[in-house]
């Protein structure tokens, strides 16, 4: 909960951790229309060159008198006509009396006022051939014209291949070929279990494919058949593909690897034939690992709405994956392992025995995995003797091992830059403020912005700490951060995975706090409560369209998650915003009155914020004259 600063777009792509970036070489290849132009513009010319090489003659223009004249004396051999133009050919060259050209294909109108009749007669008897087709036009010239089209076509076709072939790294011979997928040797895979913490049950759930891929002949002999794939799934930055590395270190195995959004960027074609060389170059050098990282990518269940143009190669190419899978008995020893944020939308297909027939949860860390998680990352990090990993494991609930890795390394680039020998708990400190709260912001508020921060934050603060069950206040901050005036913190004790109705009141109440105590002491309320309100509506639509927490609406999902349109008749919408308006303006009520009833201790943590700008757990809760409950945190 924070105040704001005024409105701005919101940040673009605040969602991908930094570290994710060596996943990806590069982005969407932008598409070069100068080259598509210049490539229309040869094919146009070569068209008009060769055209009039091969147009015999060019047609003279006739008036209608000649017309006649030529038809009486039976030299047409065929016309075109089209409303009252006409073209044709004569039988002999004859000479055009208007300009003095000799002339054998004509053009010519014919006077609205003409005697067609007569005319109709003249061309019987004058034995004219009448056609459809224009005909003033060569052979060559109307192959020509049938094959723009398809010249058109190839030229853009072979365009688009040159492109997709230079994306690939090779020239138009590399086309189809795969390039990318090269394996890791086997010595040069040096990521272990050792390296992976924190979370054993899953490592268990590998460690018999370790054995297999160590040994496949103890488990061919008695005829066991083991996993051919192995779906890994989880939040981003849980270490499913340090998993799946350190599945082939420990086993010793070359390990391949490629990212299912890599194929679907290829044209169509490409990424099935990728897949088969993948699968080929596994299976020449098994037992060994084919990691596919975001399978979901290309796994999403089929007939969904597929993005232009890839739909297609996603379909081929989820085929080719499936189709190798079935194609290898097991016997080769080669193990797909797929990883994916999102197992719900994957094919149904992909899970099929015999495909990704097990599925391994990896989940975020615990408390004790986060502990063992900063262990592996601090090994080679000098650290100062009163750094706790314990202490910092349990401010830092909800946190990925990817989340913790870039934790130690904040903290020992802070440590280095502050010229230090060894890492101290408050460079950690430092490191988790930025990385939970942002950089500071070095502006100077006025001083009345400042005091009305204060009261804001305090406003969020003193409801966390009064509000039975509420998660506690770790930190206080009215440092700008980002567009951030001012920062209120709080996490949960224990890593929590289930919410109930009293403890998501209390979080909209907590997050009204700010705008309540800017109420309570001014009597307005300023924009600063933005990000407050989105956050308050978020919780109080899905209490009532999602969650089943209200009884008007009873246990009806109306409002699906995933930003789908609401499954639900007007009226029952409009009830749904009613009873979400309804429970905002009661929490609302409610931050009003505990505010005002305990406006000491709001004073008393405005008075701490705008001495030491940031206060830490035990500083807000003395501030407030309240003890802490949350210094010794108990772990489930
Ligand atoms: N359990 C863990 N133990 C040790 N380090 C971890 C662990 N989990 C993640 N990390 C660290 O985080 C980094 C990123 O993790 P990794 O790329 O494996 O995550 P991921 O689950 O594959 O993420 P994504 O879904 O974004 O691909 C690892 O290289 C490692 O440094
Ligand atoms: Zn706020």
């Amino acid at each position: 909960m924070e105040r704001s600063g005024p409105p701005q777009a919101p940040d673009k792509g605040k969602g991908k951790p930094p570290w994710r970036s060596e996943g990806l070489p590069g982005g969407k290849p932008k598409i070069n229309w100068w080259r598509f132009v210049v490539t229309l513009l040869v094919v146009y010319a070569a068209f008009f060159v060769v055209s009039s090489f091969v147009d015999s003659g060019s047609v003279e223009t006739i008036s209608y008198t000649e017309f006649t004249k030529q038809v009486n004396a039976k030299n047409v051999k065929d016309i075109y006509a089209q409303g009252l133009s006409v073209e044709g050919d004569l039988r002999a060259a004859a000479k055009n009396p208007e300009s003095g050209e000799s002339y054998t294909k004509f053009a010519t109108e014919i006077p609205a006022f003409a005697n067609t009749d007569q005319l109709d007669q003249q061309l019987a008897t004058g034995q004219v051939e009448i056609t459809s087709q224009p005909i003033t036009r060569g052979f060559f010239s109307n192959l020509l014209l049938s094959l723009l089209p398809v010249l058109l076509l190839a030229g853009l076709w072979i365009w688009i291949m040159r492109r997709g072939a230079s994306m690939m790294g090779g020239g138009l011979g590399g086309l189809g070929k795969s390039k990318a997928a090269k394996p890791v040797e086997a010595a040069k895979v040096r990521v272990t279990f050792e390296d992976v913490a924190g979370i054993d049950e899953v490592e268990n759930e590998l460690v018999e494919i370790v054995d297999y891929l160590k040994d496949p002949d103890k488990y061919r002999r008695l005829g066991a058949k083991l996993p051919k794939g192995v779906l890994l799934a989880g939040p981003p930055g849980t270490g499913k593909t340090l998993l799946a590395r350190a599945v082939a270190g420990e086993a010793k195995v070359p390990y391949f690897s490629a990212s299912a959004s890599e194929f679907i960027e290829m044209i169509v074609g490409v990424g099935a034939s990728r897949v088969r060389d993948l699968f080929e170059e596994a299976r020449k050098v098994a037992p060994s690992i084919v990691f596919i990282d975001e399978i979901d990518a290309i796994g999403r269940a089929r007939g969904g709405a597929g993005g232009i143009g890839g739909h297609d190669e996603r379909e081929q190419t989820l085929n080719q994956i499936l189709t190798e899978m079935d194609g290898f008995s097991g016997a080769e020893g080669v193990i797909v392992i797929g990883a994916t944020n999102r197992p719900e939308i994957l094919d149904p297909a992909l899970l099929r025995p015999g495909r990704f027939d097990r599925t391994v949860q990896v989940g975020l860390p615990d408390a004790a995995g986060r502990t063992a998680i900063l262990g592996v990352h601090t090994r080679g990090v000098p650290m100062d003797g009163e750094v706790s990993l314990d202490q910092l494991a349990k401010t830092t609930p909800g946190m990925t091992g990817a989340d913790l890795a870039n934790l130690v390394n904040e903290a020992a680039l802070l440590a280095a830059k502050r010229g230090k020998e060894k890492v101290t708990m408050a460079d950690f400190a430092d490191a988790l403020e930025k990385l939970q709260l942002g950089a500071a912001r070095s502006i100077v508020m006025p001083e009345d912005e400042r005091v009305r921060t204060a009261y804001h934050e305090a406003g969020h603060a003193l409801l966390g700490m009064l509000q039975p069950g509420a998660d506690p206040v770790r930190k206080i901050s009215i440092i700008p951060r980002g567009r951030a005036l001012g920062v209120t913190l709080s996490t949960p004790d224990t890593d929590r995975y289930a919410y109930d109705e009293p403890y998501l009141r209390g979080r909209i109440t907590g997050a009204l706090g700010g705008m309540a105590a800017e109420q309570v002491v001014y009597g307005v309320i300023t924009t600063g409560a933005e990000n407050d309100l989105e956050q308050v509506t978020m919780i109080a639509r899905g209490m009532v369209g999602r969650w089943g927490m209200s009884e008007k609406i009873g246990p009806l999902t109306i409002l699906p998650n995933d930003g789908q349109q609401p499954q639900a008749s007007p009226v029952t919408l409009a009830m749904v915003d009613e009873e979400a308006r309804r429970i905002v303006d009661e929490c609302y009520e409610r931050a009003v009155q505990v505010l005002n009833g305990n406006r000491d201790k709001l004073d008393g943590i405005v008075a701490a914020l705008l001495e030491h700008e940031t206060l830490d757990e035990a500083g807000a809760y003395a501030a407030a004259g309240l003890t802490s409950r949350s210094t010794v945190a108990i772990e489930q």
